[in-house]
């Protein structure tokens, strides 16, 4: 439970419900565990002095998988050479102008927005990167082979199509792969290799590509056919990766810990986790505070990218660069970059085993003087000072670059990590075509130095907010810890035979903007129970009950049912699996007749006509005034009438779990006793219900669980009979005027 200095301290049990201890054993296991959980991460601040080659021999991480990945950025970046350094040629041999190849990189762009969705979906509860990864170079190779006798454009359309497509989907799912094949203490030093291998990949490349071009005299087709051949020695040293699958290194292997404290054998999984869809994901991974800002950072930042497209046209005016000079300056970018991972990454991975957060504001340092020393260049008088400073600030890259990759990945689920490239490709295009357009603009009005002045500000805002994200990673990855033992924790109360509630929230913390409304809320309901939720004006009572239908977002802890984490899960998908509120006072479509509302419930349960008219017609025995009204608008209904309008939802659903919100509020005494009889009724035919209630005689008449809210947090849980003992409690309810019954044990004096 969040600790907070608002509210009151603790909440009071009068009575232990079977329920109640459930939420104490995760509690209990998640504080036993923390400390293992961070170790196991390799975030508890102490710092592995291995050597990379021993701690893999050590951990049992073979050196296979590291050299598969290199080989399949080398095959990705032989292929893509080839088409840049070949589309003059090609062009020329189909009569293409460049306005074919702007178009299809447009595309391209749709392309590399779709895939990595789609893929990060698909891999999303499969362990099936490695095969996305290997199919991708499996095609890499045909169409690199295709391309030599490629017939005409429409071909040559489809091929860069498919390239751009398999292309990132090799990226969307590398890096999550990486971080599942090695142990968390050995990633940054494996990412930091990988890098360099693709940066002298990157530095051979070039000089392969002159060979069959220059000495070997090659054509355009021809060289085609060599890079599939040298493509296709990749993919097959590559075929044995394997997909190890999820968090295989650490999240599994905290679960495994989880079950040697319980003294469980058993690790199967009896309460499956509910695949997310694409847009639950994003929710997912956006609800971490620190990926929030790493994203926004990300595009803020990303409105400087056409800046260096700017700097290459200005040294050439400026300085008069030929084409040789500037790949001289790009080769002695690589070399310098090269290494900058040499002697910068150790460093890196050093400062993040110390303490994450850490390197989150070396990246920012780091990035704050890049944009200074490009700035500068601009202003530069010499050609070899405006090297320098270009160098200067690569030379820095190696320090944080592979260890916020790998912090970023984990402070996300295992199965979502391979959504993080997905979202953080969205995010910086939209910073990439603000860019082109503010810096495109800016240069061709005031010029290139004072644009590159200029557009570095956003740069200067996406370091700070980088910076700012650096102070939630230490809470950040606790939390992901916490949820996977949370999880098998559950799976363990389930599997020992121990019963799970039909809902359990734990922990929720819930705000609207920058206010917070709940905090740490503990909050369980058993399979077929009436709980009422009591609290003045303004506790938090709706928004917790938000919180479990999902119509909003808590930003810390979990809401389970039966044993399911459905936190993030869509409210449409929560009514799916059985769960319904009525809202107070709004639970009509007033446009549509009676009859009609009805039938959109029904349309909702996905019922055969004959059921949905046989549910239609049970709703109008229990309310037979709605029978009469059968075609009125629903809107010109009374209140009451258009509670019991609303209760033929519950009805015709037939949830596990109904949560109504303000049944009584301002209705007669009749109609409340009529409404209430059919709350009775649906609970006994096995609905657990949550009611909402001001009126504390409704709700402590009709219940025997009570929860009292004060402030945002749950004051009391327990019997309704204890309750009613609590004069201290009730008398907030009174004292709110909102009910005007009388309650036994709650004399008149009290409530004055
Ligand atoms: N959409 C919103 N935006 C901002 N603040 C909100 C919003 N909805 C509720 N709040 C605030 O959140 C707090 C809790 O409100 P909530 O409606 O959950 O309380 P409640 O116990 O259900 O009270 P009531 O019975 O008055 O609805 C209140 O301070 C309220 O002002």
């Amino acid at each position: 439970m969040t600790a907070t200095d608002q509210g009151p301290e603790t909440t009071e049990k009068a009575t232990t419900f079977s329920v109640a201890g459930f939420t104490e054993e995760i509690e209990r296991s998640t504080a036993a565990m923390a400390e293992q959980g961070r170790d196991i991460a390799g975030v508890n601040g102490e710092v592995d002095k291995r050597s990379l080659l021993r701690m893999l021999r050590e951990e049992k991480a073979p050196l296979y998988p590291m050299l598969a990945l290199f080989l399949l950025s080398l095959s990705d970046l032989l292929h893509g050479q080839a088409f840049g350094v070949y589309q003059p040629d090609i062009a020329r041999t189909f009569g293409l102008g460049p306005q074919f190849f702007t178009t299809v990189s447009l595309i391209t762009q749709v392309v590399a927005l779709v895939v990595p969705l789609t893929v990060a979906r698909y891999v999303q509860n499969r362990p099936a990167r490695a095969m996305v990864m290997l199919v991708s170079a499996g095609l890499w190779c045909v169409l690199t082979g295709y391309t030599a006798v490629i017939p005409g454009s429409l071909m040559l359309t489809g091929v860069i199509l498919l390239d751009s497509a398999t292309t990132s989907a090799n990226h969307t799912v590398s890096g999550s792969l990486m971080v599942d094949l090695y142990p968390p203490r050995a990633r940054v030093r494996v990412l930091s290799v990988l890098s360099m291998g693709a940066i002298a990949a990157g530095l051979v490349a070039p000089g392969i590509v002159f060979l069959l071009s220059g000495p070997l005299a090659l054509t355009w087709r021809g060289a085609f056919l060599v890079l599939a051949a040298l493509a296709l020695v990749c993919f097959l040293l590559s075929l044995g990766l394997r997909d190890p699958g999820y968090g295989t290194r650490d999240t599994e292997l905290i679960r495994a810990a989880v079950r040697e404290n319980a003294g469980a054998v058993d690790d199967t999984r009896a309460v499956e986790p509910p695949g997310l869809t694409v847009f639950e994901a994003l929710r997912r991974i956006l609800a971490i505070r620190s990926m929030r800002l790493l994203f926004t950072s990300g595009m803020v930042g990303a409105i400087a990218t056409p800046i260096s497209t700017y700097l290459v046209f200005y040294y050439t005016d400026r300085f008069g660069l030929d084409a040789a000079q500037r790949a001289l300056l790009q080769g002695s970018t690589s070399v310098v970059g090269l290494l900058s991972f040499v002697l910068l990454a150790p460093v890196g991975d050093r400062l993040y085993q110390r303490d994450p957060k850490l390197i989150f504001y070396a990246s920012g340092a780091v990035s704050l003087l890049g944009i200074v020393l490009s700035a500068a260049q601009v202003f530069a008088s010499t050609v070899s000072l405006m090297v320098a400073l270009s160098l200067a600030g690569t030379a820095l890259g190696g320090l944080s670059g592979p260890a916020m990759a790998v912090g970023t990945m984990s402070l996300v689920p295992a199965n979502l990590r391979a959504h993080v490239g997905a979202v953080t490709a969205l995010f910086s295009l939209g910073g990439v075509a603000i860019g082109t357009v503010l810096i495109g603009g800016l240069a061709g009005g005031v010029g290139i130095p004072l644009a590159v002045a200029i557009g570095s500000v956003p740069s200067v805002i996406g370091v700070l907010l980088t910076m700012r994200a650096g102070r939630h990673v230490r809470a950040d990855l606790d939390s992901m810890i916490e949820a996977v033992i949370e999880e098998e924790t559950v799976q363990r109360i389930h599997s020992g035979g121990g019963r799970l509630p039909t809902l359990a929230c734990r922990g929720l913390d819930y705000s609207y903007g920058p206010t917070q409304v709940l905090f740490g809320v503990d909050f369980a309901v058993d399979e077929g129970e009436m709980v009422a939720l009591l609290g003045v004006n303004g506790a938090g009572k709706s928004t917790l009950l938000r919180a479990i239908s999902g119509l909003g977002l808590p930003d810390r802890g979990s809401v389970r049912f039966q044993g399911h984490d459905i936190t993030y899960i869509d409210a449409e998908r929560r009514t799916e699996l059985g769960i319904t509120q009525i809202p107070g006072g709004k639970a009509v479509f007033g446009d549509l007749t009676v009859a009609d509302n009805l039938r959109c419930f029904g349309y909702t349960a996905g019922r055969s006509r004959r059921n949905r008219e046989a549910a239609i017609d049970q709703v109008f025995a229990g309310f037979p005034q709605l029978a009469e009204l059968r075609n009125q608008k629903a809107g010109t209904l009374s209140g009451g009438q258009q509670q019991m309008l609303g209760m033929g939802k519950a009805l015709i659903l037939r949830p596990k779990l109904l949560l109504i919100d303000e049944l009584s509020l301002g209705l007669a005494p009749v109609v409340v006793g009529e409404l209430l009889d059919m709350v009775r009724a649906i609970n006994a035919a096995g609905t657990a219900v949550v009611l909402v209630e001001q009126s504390v005689n409704v709700a402590l008449n009709l219940a025997e669980h009570a929860y009292f809210m004060e402030k945002g947090q749950i004051r009391f849980d327990g019997s309704s009979r204890d309750l009613l003992a609590k004069t201290d409690l009730l008398r907030a309810v009174f004292l709110s005027g909102a009910s005007a019954g009388d309650v036994p044990g709650v004399d008149t004096e009290e409530r004055s």
